[in-house]
């Protein structure tokens, strides 16, 4: 195994971060341009990109998208990410990390927090979607709307992890849940990435 990555059994590709890279987020892009000075176009449009980002993959597969659960489980979220869900330090919540792939090749490493109080009635279901994108989930209930994008930079130690990625938080009533989205290399190089 080369260091800093774990296999998987799903990809023939062998190029997949095993962790997600440190990541500063900003409000915005435009915030985040201000600190890495002309963001590539491609970058700038997956960043800003509206509605679910699965369906605006699935449009760009020639043979299929699927979603690779990389881990999935009650764990600590980072300081950071509690604060930013308004929740207690040290508090478990539901923690799934994916791999969003096209054509077999992963595109985009996913990261949602999901806190206990969430998963409570239908939202129960959040833990149980196994290869079942989240997306689908979310943009086909009525109840869950999404709050505004904030741009992350990567601290990359490799060309092969994500330099870029976006946060948003879901609500539905007082519920919350946090979904960050990194691009892959191989998803911001094709040449029809930013076509629509
Ligand atoms: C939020 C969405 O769901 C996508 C699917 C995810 C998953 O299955 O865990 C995670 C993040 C997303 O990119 C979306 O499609 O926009």
């Amino acid at each position: 195994m080369r260091r800093g990555f774990m296999p998987s059994k799903d990809s023939e590709h062998g190029r997949i971060p095993a962790a997600l890279p440190p990541t500063t987020w900003y409000c915005s892009l435009a915030a985040a341009n201000l600190k890495r000075h002309g963001l590539d176009p491609v970058s700038r449009y997956w960043l800003q990109l509206e509605g679910s980002l699965t369906r605006a993959l699935q449009l760009r597969c020639q043979q299929g998208f699927h979603v690779e659960v990389a881990r999935e489980g009650f764990y600590r979220p980072t300081r950071e990410e509690a604060l930013t869900l308004g929740i207690p330090m040290g508090q478990v919540a539901w923690i799934r990390e994916v791999r969003l792939c096209g054509d077999d090749t992963p595109w985009v490493l996913a990261r949602t927090i999901i806190p206990r109080s969430t998963l409570r009635g239908a939202d129960r279901r959040l833990k149980n979607l196994g290869r079942t994108p989240l997306g689908a989930y979310l943009f086909s209930s009525q109840r869950w709307s999404r709050g505004p994008l904030q741009t992350g930079l990567c601290h990359r130690r490799d060309q092969e992890q994500p330099p870029v990625a976006r946060r948003s938080l879901f609500h539905s009533g007082e519920r919350r849940l946090l979904v960050g989205e990194y691009f892959l290399p191989d998803l911001l190089a094709r040449p029809d990435s930013n076509r629509t």
